[in-house]
């Protein structure tokens, strides 16, 4: 088996060979908008190829940025396209594509790599994590009126904004510009190149799917938020609401929640903590569904990862990281003071044992140490240990991405 990489005239033969393995035929583009393939970067693809010199899987990476706690950017490669024959399953075909890609990404200097799992079953041998999650909240109007906030000095909603109703088609460049700031301060969020938009490849609002845009203003009359939404059978849908502050987002949810000829509204993509649950009169109002894993994190080069992101409480950690697909095991001491973390290697007894998948699905702080303790994953050495990681990692909002790619 030879894994190659693509060049532009490869396309074609990537996009056919990718939806053979899902059993899919391609589809041709609609409405001038381009399908979610058109996005893929042909530099950053591969092929495997049988000894009979015929095509039998493919992967790609797409160039993220992610944000990590803290507010710190950092390039975050996304592997998409993973796809193997129906005929060549089970033959170690992904494991070479894997193996061949995370050497790559580690060459090139990358200190991490994410993805979005088909199965939850295929990516954790190769040292991924799943480190966000994400839920649909249903609300029944009739339950959702929203409770004063019951803090003093705190004014209800975004007081001195507006909401306008826009079709898609007349949002111009309006929609990146928002979701480009909003990313930039929730940590798990990725990036969307421009030409995910220019080519309006992906899901919607950037897809040419028709959908209208609840666009919030401040009092300036610069756009900081919006909602995209679709109406079919008295169900209100929305996409996703992308919001620079919380105060944006009650808002739009307000607007959205007070819809006429709507007997539910259905949030697709919100983290399942999220305050909007909170601020119901009834808090039985929302109800979580479809809760699940959503951005998968694999570290590639572990004290980097580590110093790079932001944190929030003081503390040591000796930390014992197996990685046995990369064939690594490694101790360190991590060193955190005053929101930076320094990350050595060292021969001291350990706090805990772990996983590097592990320590990617604790990386971004949506999943407490202690959890994967109790799970059975992760070694605590000694009592407090896993307390203590619990502070470390802890983040001051659950991280969240809703990019889907
Ligand atoms: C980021 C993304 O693009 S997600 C999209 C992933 N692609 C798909 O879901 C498309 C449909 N599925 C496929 O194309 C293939 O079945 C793949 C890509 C999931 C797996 O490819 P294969 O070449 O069969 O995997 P490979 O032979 O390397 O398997 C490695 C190991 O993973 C296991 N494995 C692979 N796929 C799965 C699965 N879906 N569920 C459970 N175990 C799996 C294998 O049993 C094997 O285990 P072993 O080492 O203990 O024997």
């Amino acid at each position: 088996m030879e894994i190659r990489p693509t060049t532009d005239k490869d396309l074609d033969v990537f996009v056919d060979t990718l939806h053979a393995a899902f059993g899919l035929f391609p589809e041709t583009p609609v409405d001038g908008g381009g399908l979610w393939w058109s996005a893929l970067e042909m530099d950053r693809c591969l092929i495997a190829v049988a000894a009979d010199g015929r095509p039998a899987g493919t992967a790609a990476t797409h160039s993220f940025e992610l944000t990590l706690p803290g507010e710190t950017l950092v390039p975050a490669p996304g592997v998409t396209a993973v796809g193997v024959l129906p005929s060549h399953r089970r033959q170690g075909v992904l494991s070479a594509m894997m193996r061949h890609q995370l050497t790559e990404l580690r060459g090139r200097g990358e200190m991490l790599s994410v993805l979005l799992a088909s199965e939850a079953l295929i990516y954790g041998r190769f040292g991924y994590g799943p480190a966000t999650y994400t839920a649909q909240l249903k609300v029944p109007r009739h339950k959702a009126a929203l409770a004063a906030p019951r803090a003093s000095g705190v004014a209800e909603g975004a007081a001195t904004g507006s909401v306008e109703v826009l079709r898609r088609a007349e949002c111009g460049e309006m929609l990146e510009e928002v979701y480009d700031r909003y990313r930039r301060a929730q940590p798990g969020a990725l990036s969307r190149p421009h030409r995910w938009w220019a080519l309006r490849a992906g899901q919607p609002p950037i897809s040419p799917a028709q959908r209208y845009i609840a666009v919030h203003r401040g009092a300036d009359g610069v756009p900081d938020g919006y909602a995209s939404y679709s109406i079919d059978s008295g169900t209100l849908t929305v996409d996703e609401t992308i919001a620079t502050e919380d105060a944006v987002f009650t808002a739009l949810a307000r607007f959205l929640l007070e819809h006429d000829l709507v007997s539910q509204v259905v949030f697709k993509h919100v983290p399942s903590d999220h305050p909007l649950r909170w601020q119901f009169a009834d808090y039985r109002a929302g109800e979580v569904r479809g809760d699940m894993d959503w951005l998968w994190v694999r570290l590639l080069d572990v004290p980097r990862a580590l110093t790079a992101r932001g944190w929030f409480a003081d503390g040591e950690l000796v930390l014992d990281i197996d990685d046995p697909f990369l064939g690594q095991h490694d101790r360190y001491l991590l060193t955190v003071r005053d929101g930076k973390a320094d990350c050595v290697p060292t021969d001291r007894d350990p706090d805990l044992s772990l996983d590097v998948r592990d320590l990617g699905s604790v990386y971004l702080g949506g999943t407490a140490p202690s959890t994967l303790a109790r799970a059975g994953h992760i070694r605590v050495h000694h009592p407090g240990a896993a307390t203590l990681a619990d502070a470390l990692f802890r983040t001051e909002r659950s991280p969240h991405c809703l990019h889907w790619f």
